[in-house]
């Protein structure tokens, strides 16, 4: 599908703005964009629904207005956001019309038409509803049942406007595995319009984030979910992480009210200094990160998972280079960071040649606050023969040392010392 310059308005109202975009076959794409942005008319403009005022929609090569309304159904089928069925046909009957345009008028139903829309029932797990009418059935069910019909059709290109609106999060997931099932085995081209990021995150190959009737960006989940772009469209504060499983973006809200602001505000003055590595702190980062915590990092080799994920949250970081041992000048860096902190936090890290210097530094920090994680017992970490050992016994000595053994108890540990320094 090829859209040139397409602009549509209601009356006097400009809600598409010269929108050029292209959907490749086998595309799975999805249409993000905050309230009225205008993402429900462009898709209506891409179905035929709506007709731009200036502009062209090719579908494969063809203008979309030269189609027939039976080689559009053939070609093209839309699930709409709000979708009006005649209540007094059953299950069954509204996914057979999924095969009108297949059907010569008064003829009988095929053998394959009944194949086709048990196929689609089983797919979309509607087949035990096949005798129900419509409106005994939950939004849910209602749902699944319009996108067997839209599925009946057989189309090439499969259009849904927000499908999972009326779902619980284990029917989201489905419906999109399902339409992920379709894209991938049969090569179906799909548009999804949704207000759920994370799944379009997920799901979706390719990314419109609409803005004012523009499209803001394009790309794929990992270009267009910013947090940057997230805070211009939608005027919203969120953290983006990254799924380890799937390396696609998580987006999590952050909280927006005057009331919390206040509180992370106060958070902001406090700073808190990190010493990790191997992935030690991935979850702690992200957990302070998200509460406003003033955080820096130290000295980590590059790539590692701490690094990555303190890049990411845009936290100041003394990076070595990868796999290799700590340097002079990063040591002096790193004593720079630690001096502007007002905690330290140690993670279990396990003591090597190579960071041995990030255990070493403390010693020139008698004074300063810190949390030790000593979930695992430092011998069991210590590479370096009981130098790492022999170091940690010297510094948990300190009164203003707290050590603990569950990475749960690091957030209440943090506030006791927020609250001294508050006092003081
Ligand atoms: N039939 C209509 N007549 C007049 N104005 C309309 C009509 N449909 C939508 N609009 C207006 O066009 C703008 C874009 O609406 P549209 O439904 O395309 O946005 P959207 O991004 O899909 O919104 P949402 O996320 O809330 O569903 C809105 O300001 C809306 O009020």
């Amino acid at each position: 599908m090829q859209v040139d310059k397409i602009t549509f308005s209601y009356n006097q109202n400009k809600v598409i703005k010269e929108i050029t975009m292209s959907v490749d076959k086998g595309d799975f794409v999805g249409v993000i964009g905050p309230n009225a942005s205008g993402k429900s008319t462009l898709i209506k403009n891409l179905a035929r629904t709506l007709q731009p005022i200036k502009g062209v929609v090719y579908l494969s090569n063809q203008l979309l207005n030269k189609y027939s309304a039976q080689e559009l159904a053939k070609k093209m089928a839309v699930v709409p956001q709000n979708t009006n069925i005649d209540f007094s046909f059953n299950v069954y009957d509204i996914i057979m019309m999924g095969r009108t345009p297949y059907q010569k008028r008064w003829s009988k139903l095929k053998q394959s038409d009944r194949k086709i829309v048990k196929q689609v029932m089983e797919l979309t797990d509607t087949y035990k509803l096949k005798d129900k009418i419509i409106n005994q059935l939950s939004g849910g069910e209602k749902q699944r049942v319009i996108i067997a019909r839209a599925l009946a059709q057989q189309p090439e290109i499969l259009i849904l406007d927000e499908p999972t609106a009326s779902l619980d999060i284990n029917y989201q997931a489905e419906i999109y595995d399902i339409l992920e099932y379709l894209n991938l085995k049969l090569g179906l081209t799909i548009i999804t319009v949704s207000h759920n990021l994370n799944l379009t995150a997920q799901y979706c190959q390719k990314i419109f984030l609409i803005n004012s009737g523009q499209i803001y960006a394009e790309g794929t989940a990992v270009e267009v979910l910013t947090a940057k772009n997230i805070a211009q469209v939608y005027q919203a504060e969120v953290q983006v992480k990254k799924n380890k499983l799937t390396q696609k973006p998580i987006i999590t809200l952050l909280p927006q009210n005057k009331l919390v602001d206040n509180v992370n505000a106060k958070s902001k003055d406090f700073k808190i200094h990190v010493i990790a590595g191997g992935g030690t702190a991935v979850d702690m980062l992200q957990q302070l990160s998200s509460l406003n915590y003033n955080l820096s990092a130290g000295v980590l080799n590059s790539g590692d998972a701490d690094w990555q994920i303190a890049v990411e949250l845009g936290i100041e970081v003394v990076t070595a280079d990868p796999f290799a041992a700590i340097k002079a000048e990063e040591v002096i860096a790193h004593k720079k960071l630690i001096n502007q902190s007002d905690l330290i936090i140690l993670t279990e890290v396990p003591f090597g040649y190579g960071n041995l210097a990030n255990l070493t530094i403390l010693q020139d920090f008698p004074t300063k606050n810190k949390i030790f994680l000593a979930g695992q017992n430092i011998k069991k970490r210590d590479y370096v023969k009981g130098k790492a050992e022999s170091i940690w016994n010297k510094l948990i000595d300190g009164d203003n040392l707290r050590l603990i053994t569950d990475q749960s108890q690091v957030l209440k540990e943090i506030k006791k010392f927020e609250r001294l320094k508050m006092e003081r």
